[in-house]
């Protein structure tokens, strides 16, 4: 088994460039970006895969499957992939058993996996006598998965954060209204997201203003088969007759971001989307715990009311939040309906926190 940049061939190097391309299509949360390619021994592209999110074949899976369905018989290829094959059977089987089995003669990875359960794939590879080669275009693997490796190193879910404003930045009117300001296919795509994560948070402030179901629904409003891991935050108590009461609801009593996402990954949250309102989302951020951010904005005018974005802490520019388009995992920039989504991923760090209020 080889790491490092050297030793891997041209046609390598091109399929690890596109692996990474493909690695961009999936979807951000529980799991990583990954994309596959599988070479023949001359080199050429036979097949290709890449990771869709949690529960979902794998990129080296697909990529074979792929591969079956075109009727190629991978023995003796060489499996080009963004990150180490997995050596765990989680949702799905592990990759190390299925390459193996497919008589996959070459591995050249990106980056290792650093999920305790998951690591070790290249060395069980390696044991099985296939030529297994890492850190071919690692820095681009890493970077394009690099909040999701802070979440797994942390031991925490994956934090996507999910706000729907006006155009002049309010969540809310100013008596508290604000159903709805985006439009059908906004929200509808809200819902998709509802139903890909393992929770959906809200703030107390939220479930009494607003006394949401929070559960992922399709466009007729029927609810979605997988459903999210309802949570309620904060001090307040929740009303007997709330809505979003029922099996799957979770009313955490702190004001801690870290101690809430601390108790659902004990609980195998993975990935948790952050709904608001204005408050909660503030201190996500300010904790340095919002990994994604999906801002929908519609184009209405409130003039004032209850602002999207709360106890940021930045008191002059240089404290401010720095968010990149991110069209990786989602497209950066969409229109949906009258409205658009903003697919965003933090560049700098918050400023230090406050702790006053708290
Ligand atoms: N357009 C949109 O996308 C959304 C709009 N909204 C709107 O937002 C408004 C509600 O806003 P808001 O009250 O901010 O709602 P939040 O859901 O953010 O709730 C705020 C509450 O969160 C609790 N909380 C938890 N952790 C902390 C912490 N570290 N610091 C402070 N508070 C914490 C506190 O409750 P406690 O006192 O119980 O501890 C606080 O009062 C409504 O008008 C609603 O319609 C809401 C969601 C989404
Ligand atoms: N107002 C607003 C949103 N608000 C969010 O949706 C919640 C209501 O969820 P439910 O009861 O399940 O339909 C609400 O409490 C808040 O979290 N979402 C949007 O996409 N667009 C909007 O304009």
């Amino acid at each position: 088994m080889t790491t490092g940049s050297a030793g891997f061939t041209a046609p390598e190097m091109m399929a690890m460039e596109h692996a990474l391309l493909l690695a961009g299509q999936g979807v951000r949360g529980a799991n990583p970006l990954v994309g596959a390619v599988v070479l023949d021994r001359d080199g050429a592209m036979v097949t290709t895969g890449f990771h869709l999110g949690a529960g979902t074949d794998h990129a080296e899976v697909a990529a074979l499957k792929s591969a079956a369905l075109q009727g190629v018989d991978p023995a003796g290829c060489t499996m080009v992939v963004t990150l180490e094959p997995c050596n765990h059977t989680g949702r799905t089987g592990p990759c190390t058993e299925a390459i193996m089995e497919a008589g996959i003669t070459r591995v050249v990875y990106a980056a290792a996996d650093p999920t305790p359960d998951a690591a070790g794939g290249a060395a069980r590879l390696a044991n099985h006598g296939i030529d297994v080669a890492g850190g071919l275009l690692e820095d681009a693997a890493t970077e394009l998965n690099r909040r999701w490796l802070v979440a797994v190193q942390a031991r925490r879910p994956f934090v996507t954060v999910k706000v729907a404003q006006s155009l002049d930045a309010q969540s809310a009117a100013a008596d508290g209204s604000s159903q709805w300001i985006t439009g059908p296919h906004a929200r509808a795509d809200g819902h998709t997201i509802r139903a890909r994560v393992d929770a959906v948070l809200v703030g107390t402030g939220t479930v009494l203003a607003d006394n949401p179901r929070l559960t992922a629904r399709a466009l007729d409003g029927s609810d979605a088969s997988r459903q999210p891991l309802r949570v309620a935050v904060g001090l307040r108590g929740i009303p007997g007759d709330a809505a979003v009461r029922g099996s799957g609801f979770v009313h955490l009593e702190t004001r801690d971001p870290l101690a809430v996402l601390t108790e659902l990954f004990s609980r195998g949250v993975r990935h948790v989307l952050v709904e608001g309102g204005p408050q909660l989302v503030g201190v996500f951020l300010m904790a340095d715990l919002a990994d994604e951010l999906f801002a929908y904005v519609a184009p209405m005018l409130l003039g004032a009311g209850v602002p999207a974005f709360q106890r940021l802490g930045v008191a002059t520019l240089t404290d401010a939040h720095v968010w990149r388009l991110d069209p990786d995992g989602a497209a950066g920039l969409t229109q949906l309906g009258d409205d658009v989504r903003l697919h965003l991923k933090p560049i700098a760090p918050p400023p230090a926190p406050i702790t006053k209020g708290l």
